[in-house]
């Protein structure tokens, strides 16, 4: 079955996967390959730079706006309300709803995220987004919504193989609320920690594929919609055919087993590359 749409808490459709347009060297290009290679749900952020790109890509590649589902996120870049970040989004973008405004981070609602929420559902009530949720939320930050009005839509977390044990809670409290989680990062284990890349490898060639389409299938069998990204032409293309992917409960079993044992490794990776990240900034 190829890619098809996710319901969002409102009904909404959402497309299943989305195209990211984080540290592209060339977004206006990256963005029309996507669009030819069938994406039609692109993430974009005000903290990519790169709004008025994708903005002007999307305007000049003719897809009827009702087909795409464009999603951008708040992070207080400028230093700007949230009411006045969403219309500058808005303005570079070219568009005058977003179908998605997400919080980038937990931190971009501190102190207190069930009063900064009430901004958002504002947001949502002008119809200057279609729906409205978060990003790096962690359970217990979720729990802080519980009683809102309008509930998160969607979770934008990072979520790959080596995660998915640490993140059984999150998953099983997004799907009893209704939360669509997205995953970004979903290659990953072809990049660090080889037990994934060798397990990926290995489920791939059992379909004549590449390891990144038993990826991105093993997200949907999560019921994880992946957020990727590629400059690459070929690449956007094979992940898109990973919609016609359908992996069995052993070689989901298999990536598993591969996220359990690659766990540690990763956990030492990513922590020392936060320490590094904290330390420069
Ligand atoms: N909300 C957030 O805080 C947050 C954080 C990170 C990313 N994102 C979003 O998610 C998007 C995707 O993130 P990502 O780029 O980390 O995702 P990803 O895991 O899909 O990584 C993409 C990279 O994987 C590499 N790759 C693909 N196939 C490969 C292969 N066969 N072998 C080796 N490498 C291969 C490519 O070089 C590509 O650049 C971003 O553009 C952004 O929109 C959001
Ligand atoms: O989304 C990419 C990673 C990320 C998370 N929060 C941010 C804020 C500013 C720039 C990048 C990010």
């Amino acid at each position: 079955m190829p890619w098809s749409t996710v319901k969002l808490n409102d009904k909404t459709c959402m497309p299943n996967i989305a195209y990211g347009t984080w540290r592209l060297p060339d977004a206006a290009t990256s963005v029309r390959d996507a669009l030819d290679a069938g994406f039609r749900h692109i993430d974009t952020a005000e903290a990519y730079k790169n709004e008025s790109e994708a903005g002007d890509t999307i305007e000049q590649s003719g897809v009827p706006r009702s087909e795409l589902f464009i999603t951008t996120k708040f992070a207080a870049v400028d230093g700007q309300a949230v009411e006045v970040a969403i219309r500058n989004s808005l303005d570079r973008l070219g568009i005058s709803y977003v179908d998605l405004y997400l919080i980038h981070n937990v931190r971009h609602a501190q102190p207190d995220i069930p009063t900064f929420w009430k901004k958002m559902e504002k947001i949502k009530a002008s119809g200057l987004a279609k729906n409205i949720g978060v990003s790096n939320f962690k359970l217990e930050h979720l729990q802080q919504l519980e009683n809102a009005q309008v509930k998160p839509a969607v979770n934008q977390i990072m979520f790959h193989p080596y995660l998915y044990d640490g993140l059984k809670p999150t998953l099983d409290y997004c799907s009893k609320n209704g939360i669509v989680v997205e995953g970004y990062s979903p290659l990953i284990p072809l990049v660090h920690v080889p037990i994934g890349k060798e397990a990926a490898t290995n489920v791939a060639s059992r379909y004549s594929v590449g390891p990144e389409q038993a990826l991105l299938a093993w997200s949907r069998a999560k019921g994880v919609v992946p957020v990727t990204s590629s400059t690459k032409k070929e690449r956007m293309e094979a992940y898109r055919a990973a919609g016609n992917l359908e992996l069995t409960v052993e070689d989901i079993a298999e990536l598993d087993a591969a996220g359990t044992e690659g766990a540690p490794a990763w956990e030492k990776i990513w922590n020392d590359y936060i320490a590094s990240h904290m330390k420069k900034n």
